[in-house]
């Protein structure tokens, strides 16, 4: 309720703005805001929600969203070395053909505001549902942050080793069972009827979290924590069953993003409410003496309240009678197991899926540790700060994962993604050794931010690289993993703070320091992290560039990364085809530069390998089926020797004199082929190219991506040494060649090559078009801006 009321104020205030100019007719209108917000009916199927509509679909941004997921004939904007260009998504466009297709800033034309299906919460009953949802998210963050407190306090008196165990012992009856029982939770739920599952497990979880103070031990504590958790894994199946139910198909991914918004965005709302809370209660206590309750007490009592009032939002409503879907969930362990063994295959993809892990085991880190650093610990505060501290991990985490792949775009992700885990590392580390609360929220707050970027760019990347695993199964590994990796980081952080202790350190006579095992916890990790970013820096390093500290720089400048060649003065432009067998990469590299000859260029089209009289005899030798066997490290030596060859002798000078290349194939070819098809080290293999090529990159890499599937039934001919590689080398190689994609958004343009020959030259002619210098030189647009105009 509270959250709808804030979103309907929200959406009139955009509306006043958009709508007035500033000054006092605008101070009178959104003073009118505040009072027809309050008075708009929450049930009206009308007005305020039509107005999200229409402030939403003004200014939609789909970054890394799968073209399944945009309506069609959207307008998609693609950045390109600093250019945006037009691409449509085409009608013919099916889902299991887009993932990446749309990893781009997006502004949908007009008809696409036309033909946006209505938002899903201007149907009445779900925006019920959603309420109810948005209301137990609520009260399951609540219970979170009051639960570990209450830890804190009933072993208050216990001493520190005791207390940072019974904060540990309540985060992990709150993890585990998900781990142990979530399959046959699932089953159980497909057998009861989904509104009465929900509300049910509402009123359970509103009578165990009441019951904690009531009982007041930190046994009942714990088996209630772990009911409480059996009664949410009945409610979730329930739930997105009921969602399902209540909403057509073509509003299910605003709903699956309401739902979002519903489990994750309460967190901080959840945080504020306890600090509230806590604050209150303390105020009470001073103010009246005869009123002796614990915050944690009073935060449990309005957490059994929030449960009550979800549960009382379905019983009014009216959901079709049915039992959530009985498809049977597979375990954590076997979503894990099947997730790894298909992803981790590639070494960027495997750096990332660690660099993921590590950054969500970090704050994991924290969040066990808080209560004990903030309470008997150096820090010194009381269940308020602990409420701001976690306050301060959940917005952050919301703000950097908003945040995630718009951040630094100058930047290569792969980059961003390792520069992130580094600095959640320094900060941890700060936060260890700084004693001041304030520093240690902003610091925790900073830190979580980062863990959110490295998690949402690291996401996107995974998730080009899923292939046939669908998106879907990739999120539910990634889950899964993190739910580990939260465990992990319990099991070890709290036992290790707990065993540390406490411990005062006697710098000089009368100067003290106090290293706690929360400050030990802390700084390991932050070490650990450290080095987990360095590490995962080094996987997901594809290629060449300048170097980091520069590109850094420059990208905190909010200007492109300087290339690292040679000869940085050239005056023309680089394009580069790349992409599987068969996939087009000859066909529309030559229509590329039919097209721009047409336009008065000096393009010179080329190819790899076999571009130089050496160049011919290599492709001889590396394409002749009769040389089976050949070695791949001579293999990547020979195709780096045709291409050193090649920008010395064909590319280099060309754009010296401002002419425009177009190479149907270059390094990224080895990165893909020998990289990942040959699985030499693809850190190796880049380093070899970027010294034959003297760093010379692209400009715009045109991927042509096609199914091995598809493009090695393109050919007549016999197959090559390379094309008669078996498919699940070409599989490789493809999903190689999308993750260097990824990792670099704004220097590739990904085509989807089954479209039809003319639709993929169109897109390609449209982004290139957006790059392009200017045919006449600045000094002669100067002499003719003088000429009197000729006229008819
Ligand atoms: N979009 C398309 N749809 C269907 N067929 C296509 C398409 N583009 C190209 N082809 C056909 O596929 C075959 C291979 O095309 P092309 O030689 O351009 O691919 P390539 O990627 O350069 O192959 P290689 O791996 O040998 O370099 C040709 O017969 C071409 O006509
Ligand atoms: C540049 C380059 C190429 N290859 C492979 C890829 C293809 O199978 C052949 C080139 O044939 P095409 O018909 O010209 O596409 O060589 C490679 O393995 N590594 C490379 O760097």
């Amino acid at each position: 309720m509270i959250v709808a009321v804030a979103a309907h104020l929200y959406l009139w205030h955009r509306l006043v703005r958009a709508t007035t100019r500033p000054g006092r007719i605008r101070r009178w209108l959104t003073a009118l805001t505040v009072v027809l917000a309050a008075l708009v009916p929450l049930r009206h199927d009308g007005s305020p929600l039509d107005l999200w509509n229409l402030c939403v679909t003004k200014r939609t941004h789909y970054a890394n969203v799968p073209c399944e997921a945009l309506p069609e004939g959207t307008t998609l904007r693609r950045r390109a070395s600093g250019a945006r260009c037009p691409v449509r998504i085409p009608h013919s466009l099916k889902p299991d053909k887009s993932p990446g297709y749309a990893d781009i800033m997006t502004t949908p034309g007009r008809s696409a505001a036309r033909r946006k299906p209505p938002h899903a919460l201007t149907s009445g009953p779900f925006r019920r549902l959603w309420t109810a949802m948005s209301i137990h998210g609520l009260g399951d963050w609540l219970s979170l942050v009051a639960l570990t407190a209450v830890a804190g306090t009933l072993t208050a008196g216990s001493g520190y080793r005791a207390q940072a165990l019974a904060v540990g012992g309540v985060l992990l009856a709150k993890l585990l069972p998900a781990v142990l029982l979530g399959p046959p939770a699932a089953a159980l739920a497909g057998r009861f009827d989904r509104r009465l599952t929900m509300a049910g497990a509402n009123l359970a979880m509103f009578a165990l979290v009441l019951s904690v103070p009531l009982v007041g031990t930190y046994l009942w504590t714990i088996i209630a924590v772990v009911l409480l958790e059996l009664a949410a894994l009945l409610w979730a199946p329930a739930k997105d069953s009921a969602v399902a139910s209540l909403v057509p198909k073509e509003r299910l991914t605003s709903a699956r993003s309401l739902n979002l918004l519903a489990a994750y965005g309460t967190a901080p709302v959840a945080a504020a409410l306890f600090v509230v809370v806590a604050v209150a209660t303390d105020l009470g206590r001073s103010l009246s003496p005869g009123f002796t309750a614990r915050p944690t007490d009073v935060a449990l009592l309005v957490n059994a309240a929030i449960y009550l009032a979800s549960a009382a939002c379905l019983l009014t409503l009216k959901i079709p009678p049915g039992q959530a879907s009985a498809v049977p969930v597979p375990s954590i362990l076997r979503q894990i197991t099947a997730g790894w063994r298909h992803l981790a295959a590639d070494r960027p993809v495997r750096g990332l899926i660690v660099g993921m892990l590590g950054a969500v085991a970090a704050v994991g880190a924290v969040v066990s540790v808080a209560r004990t650093h903030i309470g008997p610990g150096a820090l010194g505060g009381g269940d308020a700060a602990y409420g701001t501290l976690l306050g301060a991990v959940f917005l952050g985490m919301a703000f950097g994962l908003s945040l995630g792949p718009r951040t630094l775009r100058e930047l290569s992700r792969g980059r961003l993604f390792g520069l992130s885990i580094i600095s959640v590392g320094v900060l941890l580390a700060a936060a260890a050794l700084i004693h001041n609360l304030v520093v240690v929220v902003l610091l925790t707050g900073a830190l979580a931010a980062c863990a959110g970027i490295a998690w949402s760019v690291g996401l996107s990347a995974v998730d080009a690289q899923a292939g046939d695993l669908g998106r879907g199964r990739t999120l539910s590994f990634l889950q899964a993993g993190a739910r580990a990796a939260l465990i992990v980081a319990v099991l070890v952080a709290a036992p290790l703070a707990g065993l540390f202790g406490h411990h005062v350190v006697r710098i000089a006579p009368d100067v003290v320091y106090r290293f706690d095992g929360a400050n030990l916890v802390l700084l390991v990790c932050g070490l650990l992290s450290v080095v987990l970013g360095i590490v995962s820096l080094r996987h997901v390093e594809g290629r060449g560039g300048a170097p980091l500290a520069t590109d850094l720089f420059e990208a905190l400048r909010g200007r492109k990364p300087v290339a690292h060649s040679e000869d940085d003065d050239t005056g023309g432009l680089f394009i580069a085809f790349e992409g599987g067998e068969g996939s087009g990469k000859t066909t529309q590299s030559r229509l590329l530069a039919i097209w721009l000859r047409d336009q008065g260029f000096d393009v010179v089209q080329t190819r790899e390998p076999g571009s130089t009289k050496v160049g011919m005899r290599l492709r001889a030798i590396l394409l002749d089926a009769a040389h089976q066997g050949l070695s791949a490290r001579s293999e990547a030596l020979l195709y780096s020797a045709d291409r050193a060859e090649h920008v010395e002798k064909v590319i280099r000078p060309a754009l010296q004199r401002g002419a425009l290349v177009v190479t149907d194939r270059y390094i990224d070819s080895s990165l893909a082929y020998q990289g990942a098809g040959r699985a030499l080290d693809s850190s190796e293999v880049a380093k070899l190219n970027e010294w034959a090529t003297g760093g010379l990159l692209p400009d715009l890499t045109v991927l042509i991506d096609v199914p091995p599937s598809i493009g090695l039934t393109r050919f007549a001919s016999p197959a090559d040494r390379i094309e008669a590689e078996p498919l699940e080398f070409h599989e490789r190689v493809r999903r190689e060649f999308r993750a260097l994609a990824a990792a670099a958004p704004d220097r590739y343009l990904v085509v989807d090559g089954t479209l039809p020959q003319e639709e993929v030259s169109r897109i390609i002619q449209d982004h290139v078009r957006e790059i392009l210098p200017d045919p006449v030189p600045q000094e002669s647009e100067d002499s003719t801006g003088t000429m009197p105009a000729i006229r008819d």
